[in-house]
């Protein structure tokens, strides 16, 4: 079997022409949507994520701004700036590049952005939301992982879904929402790899997510055939960008692989700005029904 490689081109190309959609009525009210990222140090993979939301926001009309702190800055310092960016009206959603230097409490951190302003879904608020099967804003590199696998068309009730990868923005999440189109799901990290089982889940899987974050740590050889396979690692490998499954292998084996670069990373930016002009649209109803 060859697999058919999973583009994310795609699928991002439908997402934003509904974001430019909901930007154009925004606008009509007078509402300029606008992201501001905040950065903390500098982080190689963090500047590719800004690129790629800077130029996708731009062909959407979202304006994005960055508010860049130097590696030392307190946490103090970054709470009043999140607070400060939490009252201000003209910002309608707030994301906190990671990794945080390690003097600062990262959950604290995002924790402290205002749920209706938290386009990646990572207060308490919005993961309970999605736990409770009631979602509002979805983290959206889970979200995209999920949406990528579902536009395979393939039905995923009943079916042995496996996640690699236990992260409170991508493994946990991703569980969720599989488990929302009621697939069976098991999730692996690293303590099923210290027992030497990670390659034994592996196999099973009809659907795989993998987040790990280690540069082709899942072998082609392990992929069961005609499996659904998501790769959202992103690792620098030297000059080039590079997955966490071998990908060359899984292709011979898999039904549908997505590719690193240019598989789940554009789909994530196209579903945080999707989560841009939702928060921005549930921010103005707040406004006319006069809740501030
Ligand atoms: N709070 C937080 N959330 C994140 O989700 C997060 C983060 N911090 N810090 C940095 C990493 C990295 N990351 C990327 C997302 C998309 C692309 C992306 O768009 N990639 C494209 C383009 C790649 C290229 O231009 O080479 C692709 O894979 O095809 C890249 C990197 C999200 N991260």
């Amino acid at each position: 079997m060859q697999a058919n490689i999973l583009y994310g081109k795609n699928l991002a190309d439908t997402i934003l022409a509904g974001v430019a959609q909901g930007v154009k009525e925004l606008k009509q009210e007078g509402i300029n949507p606008c992201l501001m990222t905040v950065q903390v140090g500098e982080d190689p993979a963090s500047q590719v994520y800004l690129s790629s939301q800077r130029r996708l926001a731009e062909r959407v009309g979202i304006s994005c701004e960055l508010i860049e702190l130097s590696a030392n800055t307190s946490e103090d310092r970054l709470f009043k700036t999140i607070d400060n960016l939490n009252r201000d009206p003209a910002i309608n959603g707030i994301i906190l590049h990671m990794p945080l230097p390690s003097h600062i409490n990262s959950k604290m951190a995002q924790w402290r952005i205002a749920y209706q302003k938290d386009v990646e879904g990572v207060t308490p608020y919005n993961l309970g939301r999605l736990l409770l099967g009631m979602p509002q804003l979805v983290p959206c590199t889970a979200l995209s992982a999920v949406e990528l696998a579902k536009s395979t068309g393939v039905d995923f009730a009943g079916k042995e879904a496996v996640v690699i990868g236990r992260s409170d923005i991508v493994g946990k999440p991703c569980a969720l929402l599989l488990l929302a189109e009621n697939a069976t799901v098991t999730i692996c990290h690293s303590f099923t790899s210290k027992r030497g089982l990670l390659e034994e889940h592996t196999r099973r899987a009809e659907i795989l997510i993998v987040a790990m974050g280690h540069p082709q740590a899942i072998k082609g050889e392990w992929i069961k055939e005609g499996a659904v396979v998501i790769d959202v690692g992103m690792n620098a490998v030297g000059d080039k960008l590079v997955g966490d499954v071998e990908f060359e292998e899984a292709k011979s084996r898999a039904a549908y692989i997505t590719p690193v670069p240019g598989g789940t990373g554009t789909v994530t930016v196209a579903f945080l700005l999707q989560n841009l002009v939702r928060a921005a649209k549930w921010q103005l109803e707040r406004e006319t029904q006069g809740k501030g």
